[in-house]
């Protein structure tokens, strides 16, 4: 680990200057496409505005005899299209793949100016970031670049999640991590083939609800758990530890919305900022389980209005509320004006609220 006094010092001559906190900037959805795929590509200019992340993706799901085309597609797109509010991401491809070294280099030296985020896949461990680091630092003094491009860890081996604490702190360019359900199922054996979401198999089964005469009286009702919860629990814990931003990741079950609605929401409970959209009728769900709701920023707004001077203790409709509870509010009211920043249709519904 780099002492502290150089944690923030540029790792090449003429790079950026690292930054001091990663800016909170709404990201909601990552949308991927494939900038190999011509129908997707051509879909990418008329999303600009509708998604808060486009992400040209180079890994996984691109054929291998079209990895050079997806790196060329990005960067033509890249070059052609003003994407406005909207952040440009990339994922590419693994560290131990014949093409990365390609990716990053032509990437950063083409469209480095444009490009938001580098999402590195199954990272292992601070190491990995810290290759990235010191070549992206390279790069962007040869580009001659004047902001420092941020790098996000996709979540996706045993080994990544034992090390999750060091993996955020590795580089001030930490801008957040994913979960990678697929790559990190299989890495540790799970008996699952689903592309994130839950298992029917994983439940539990209430107690035997038995009769006066000690027989079992009707069947057990089962509830179906969260294979996922505990990864995104520590996931979240890390990245606020060091302040970054943690995501939910792909849900691959395209056809059903209300599942994915689901498994989204939880992310967004137990603390994500966002998810990934594989298909565009995933971007809606994603806006809308990411934003917090109208009904939850009214009562937000009461809590602070009813604190005063944020200390003490005051009853709101039979409900204690304190420090605690007013800072919990002011998650919500701060994320919700951030989002209404960049999403006029959600800043018309808060406004709407007024004073109340
Ligand atoms: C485990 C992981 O690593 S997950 C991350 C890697 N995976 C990905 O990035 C997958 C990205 N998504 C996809 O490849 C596609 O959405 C698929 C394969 C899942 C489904 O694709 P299709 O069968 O074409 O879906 P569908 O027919 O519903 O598409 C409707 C239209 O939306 C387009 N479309 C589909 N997905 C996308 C997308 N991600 N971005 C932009 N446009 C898209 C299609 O090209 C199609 O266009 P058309 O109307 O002009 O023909
Ligand atoms: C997200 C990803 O890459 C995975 O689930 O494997
Ligand atoms: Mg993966």
């Amino acid at each position: 680990m780099r002492p502290a006094k150089d944690f923030f010092r540029p790792l090449a001559v003429g790079a950026p200057e690292p930054l001091r906190e990663v800016p909170a900037r709404p990201s909601r959805a990552i949308h991927f496409f494939d900038p190999s795929n011509p129908k997707m590509a051509a879909k990418v200019p008329d999303m600009v505005g509708t998604v808060d992340v486009l992400l040209g993706n180079l890994e996984d799901a691109v054929k291998a005899d079209r990895k050079e085309a997806a790196r060329a597609g990005l960067v033509e797109i890249a070059q052609a299209t003003d994407f406005g509010p909207t952040q440009l991401w990339t994922r590419i491809n693994a560290l131990d793949s014949p093409w990365v070294l390609d990716d990053l280099t032509t990437l950063v030296t083409e469209i480095g100016d444009r490009l938001d985020v580098v999402m590195v896949p199954k990272v292992q461990g601070a190491e990995d970031i810290h290759y990235v680091d010191r070549l992206l630092a390279q790069l962007e003094a040869k580009a001659g670049l004047e902001r420092p491009i941020l790098v996000h860890a996709i979540l996706e081996t045993a080994r990544g999640v034992a090390n999750v604490e060091e993996i955020c702190g590795a580089s001030p360019r930490m801008q957040g991590l994913s979960l990678g359900p697929a790559d990190l199922a299989a890495d540790r054996r799970m008996k699952t083939t689903r592309v994130g979401g839950g298992h029917p198999g994983y439940l539990v089964r209430e107690d035997p609800v038995l009769n006066a005469d000690g027989v079992e009286s009707r069947e057990r009702a089962t509830f179906q758990q969260d294979l996922w919860h505990y990864t995104i629990a520590r996931m979240v814990d890390a990245c606020a530890m060091h302040g970054i931003y943690p995501y939910y990741g792909p849900f691959g079950d395209i056809a059903d919305e209300v599942a994915c609605e689901d498994q989204f929401r939880n992310a967004f409970l137990l603390g994500c900022v966002g998810t990934w959209s594989l298909h565009p009728k995933q971007i809606a769900i994603a806006n809308r389980v990411f934003s917090p709701s109208v009904e939850d920023i009214r009562h937000a707004r009461r809590v602070v209005a009813a604190m005063g001077d944020g200390t003490g203790a005051v009853m709101l409709d039979g409900k204690m509320e304190d420090d605690a509870s007013l800072k919990q509010c002011l998650v919500m009211v701060d994320l919700a004006e951030q989002l209404a920043a960049v999403d006029p249709e959600l800043a018309a519904k808060y406004e709407e609220l007024g004073d109340e």
